[in-house]
């Protein structure tokens, strides 16, 4: 028995499961949705963050005063090896991942021996299982030597974890890498040679083209660095205890079911922030509007799109690692404004880079006035309760997994232009899988954008509308009692309550 179970005439301390996302925005959310369903489960939670994290949720998601009303929960931190003025955002946010691999092996080792696998001088357990994210293998050796099971959370869709487990296979039929990323970025977008079908991703047979796959596979060769580190990562999961999915069955089922003949125990448990109000209201839970955002979030974007009529903007939001330069954003911008349609554009602070015109400050006349008849740009909105509005009529994206459910749960169709990493290969889905949207990859022209903002807005909305509201249902029953979330997520917590 476990030494700590019992102090003498106390009831036994719950089991101590210790999350570990990747600090970036995209994973801590998801994850820290995953830690308060666990604390409503009343097991104990410490969530693993960057000091750098920790500072920004402090200071704009008021993170503590969230979790005070359950007192099993606690932050730990360490650092993640960057100095605070090193970009972490772009294409720059894997440096996070090399960072940690580098230092977090040691990091982590000190946290887990100098407190006791953060026992708390005896209030809590010792961790009695680690949820890591998924590029984390850095973490196994400090487990397996503490005897603590692991078990892998990827916050991206089940569709890009299972291309990039075969991206092995892909690569011995010469179908891996796509060479020439260094090359001016508009003419490799137009290669014929990304349009050829990928044969040997399982389940995706005739449908992924080369361009779909996650977009580290964008190299020259096959020992590029980002490339072989998710490769390799991903592989490794299948050493775990089992993989955490924030997704659903009756969206990805048939992906899932090939990634359990290698992982049996997958757990798709999403969409999370559903699932999270769900259970808060099942159990009467009282919950504050809470935010896990890095920025501070301007909710007079709510105020405006309550003057708008039903159905009539377009929210448009790249997440929070995309960058543009400035040509790209006036692509963006003048295709907005030309399409003659209402938006609500979420221009994170840090969002744009360089001036290739030489003249940033400058904003073409017809865009002021454009914006200023139809439009409304902000720098971070609570995004739920913006796609929960009736005024929003449709979602432009960069297909960031987090968005893309959250805009599927909301029944709301989607423009999709993928940035980078998983969002290439969930665009796709998007648009010729599921049917809710429509993906304009590889392209970044206002005639374009001018074109499919009418097309989302008003041609073809209808149609998108209808799959999104329907598979808004399956996401709605997945986390319902009985539905395949809430028993997975019954079964994970299971599993947790009998590790020692
Ligand atoms: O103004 C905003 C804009 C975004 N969000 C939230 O921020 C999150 C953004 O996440 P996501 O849509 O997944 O995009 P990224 O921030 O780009 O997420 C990273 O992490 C994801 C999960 O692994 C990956 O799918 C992405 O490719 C990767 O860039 C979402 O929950 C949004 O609701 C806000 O709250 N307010
Ligand atoms: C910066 C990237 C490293 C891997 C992550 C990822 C994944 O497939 O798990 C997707 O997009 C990015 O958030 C991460």
């Amino acid at each position: 028995m476990d030494h700590q179970q019992y102090a003498a005439g106390e009831p036994p301390l719950p089991q101590h499961v210790l999350i570990f996302p990747l600090p970036l925005q995209g994973h801590v959310k998801p994850m820290l949705k995953l830690a308060e369903l666990l604390c409503v489960s009343h097991l104990h939670v410490t969530v693993l963050l960057s000091e750098y994290n920790h500072s920004r949720l402090r200071r704009h998601a008021d993170l503590e005063s969230r979790f005070t009303s359950y007192s099993g929960f606690r932050v730990a931190t360490i650092p993640d090896g960057l100095p605070d003025e090193h970009p972490r955002n772009g294409e720059r946010a894997i440096e996070i991942v090399f960072s940690l691999k580098k230092i977090g092996g040691f990091e982590f080792r000190k946290l887990m021996e100098s407190t006791d696998a953060l026992s708390d001088r005896g209030s809590r357990r010792r961790v009695s299982c680690l949820i890591m994210d998924g590029v984390f293998s850095f973490a196994i050796p400090v487990v397996e030597e503490m005897g603590i099971p692991f078990i892998y959370f990827r916050t991206s869709s089940a569709c890009s974890f299972w291309a990039n487990f075969c991206f092995k296979e892909v690569i011995e039929a010469g179908e891996l890498p796509l060479k020439g990323k260094d090359e001016d970025k508009y003419a490799y977008w137009k290669k014929e040679e990304l349009d050829l079908i990928v044969t040997c991703v399982p389940g995706m047979e005739g449908f992924l083209r080369r361009r779909d796959l996650p977009s580290y596979v964008r190299v020259d060769n096959a020992d590029d660095p980002v490339f072989q580190t998710i490769l390799t990562e991903t592989r490794r999961t299948a050493a775990s205890s089992g993989l955490i999915l924030n997704t659903f069955e009756d969206l990805e089922g048939p992906i899932m079911d090939q990634i359990r003949k290698h992982i049996p125990n997958v757990y798709s448990i999403g969409p999370l922030h559903t699932h999270l109000k769900y259970r808060l209201d099942s159990e009467k839970v009282e919950s504050t509007q809470n935010s896990s955002s890095f920025w501070e979030e301007d909710r007079s974007c709510l105020t405006w799109l309550d003057s708008q009529p039903a159905n009539s903007v377009l929210y448009v939001s790249f997440g929070s690692v995309t960058i543009l330069s400035n040509n790209e954003l006036l692509e963006f911008w003048y295709g907005l404004v030309n399409s003659g349609q209402k938006f609500l554009w979420v221009m994170r602070p840090d969002s744009i880079i360089g001036n290739e015109n030489g003249d940033e400050n400058k904003v073409p006349l017809e865009l002021e006035e454009g914006t200023k008849a139809r439009g409304y740009m902000v720098g971070w909105v609570p995004q739920h309760e913006v796609l929960a509005h009736p005024a929003v009529a449709a979602f432009f994206t960069h297909s960031g997994w987090n968005s893309t459910l959250e805009s599927i749960a909301a029944g709301m169709p989607m423009l999709c232009w993928p940035y980078f990493a998983d969002q290439t290969i969930n665009s796709r889905f998007v648009s010729d899988y599921w049917k809710v949207g429509l993906d304009i990859k590889d392209t970044c022209d206002r005639v374009v954008i001018e074109k499919k903002v009418r097309e989302i807005m008003q041609e073809r909305r209808d149609e998108f509308l209808e799959s999104a509201r329907s598979m808004a249902e399956l996401a709605k029953k997945a986390i319902s009692e009985g539905g395949t979330s809430s028993s997975n997520l019954n079964r994970l917590i299971e599993f947790i309550k009998a590790s020692v």
